[in-house]
């Protein structure tokens, strides 16, 4: 795990599909952006589109591409995309994590869904094969994707992180809970999708900026 600290959160933008969006959102001031190609996923992008995506932010931002339990053959393939963060956001293992950092070669972010004291137990088995941490709510049972729901989780249970932990939130986050999320838990940094759409899938330019800038404005 590698431990960087910010004075403020970092603000990640995630499901973003076109060029357009990614503009607006680098405009708005996001630390990351993040496509998700996992096709049950109303933000699904297909690999030419986040390659083009990546190309384009390069340099720009930091990219993230979220795959949920990936086969080797769809992590190279992204890898060869060359994004800055790959976000395992399904049931991989500690050993599966460990297994696509090292054939990807990028750092990774493992999504812990949470929705128990005993959920955050999990957090420490990541702790070495993930370059940082993600928590999130746990889906409810019959989702039909482990995340981007729009759910939020009793961020209380978060105490019982070790405090030097720099995780990332997210969860049902919304430029309205934004700065209470961030005053309450004092993560490293902040991740939404739901929260800045106007529909499942449809970005909102005027809830990006609006997100980033209470986000922004917490501390
Ligand atoms: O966004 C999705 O559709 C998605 C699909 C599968 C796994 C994760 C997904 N999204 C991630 O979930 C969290 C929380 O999202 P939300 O803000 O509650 O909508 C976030 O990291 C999304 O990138």
């Amino acid at each position: 795990m590698s431990i960087e600290m910010a004075d403020q959160p970092i603000v990640k933008i995630c499901g973003i599909k076109t060029s357009a969006i990614l503009e607006a959102t680098i405009a708005a001031g996001a630390d990351m952006v993040g496509f998700v190609h996992f096709p049950r996923s109303p933000r699904h992008a297909s690999i030419e589109d986040i390659a083009n995506l990546i190309s384009e932010a390069r340099g720009r931002v930091q990219t993230v591409v979220l795959l949920v339990n990936p086969d080797n053959s769809t992590v190279a393939e992204i890898a060869a995309l060359g994004p800055d963060w790959i976000q395992l956001h399904g049931p991989e293992t500690p050993h599966r994590v460990e297994a696509i950092r090292a054939e990807a070669g990028v750092e990774i972010m493992k999504a812990v869904p949470i929705g128990s004291a005993e959920d955050v137990t999990h957090v420490a088995s990541f702790l070495d094969v993930a370059d940082r941490i993600l928590v999130d709510a746990k889906p409810p049972k019959g989702a039909d994707r482990p995340g981007g729901l729009g759910e939020t989780f009793d961020w209380g249970l978060l105490k019982a992180l070790d405090p030097s932990l720099p995780f990332m939130l997210s969860g049902g986050l919304t430029p309205d809970n934004v700065a209470d999320a961030i005053r309450s838990v004092r993560p490293f940094g902040v991740d939404v999708s739901s929260g800045v759409e106007s529909a499942p899938g449809v970005k909102d330019a005027g809830l990006i900026e609006a997100f980033i800038r209470n986000a922004r404005a917490a501390l």
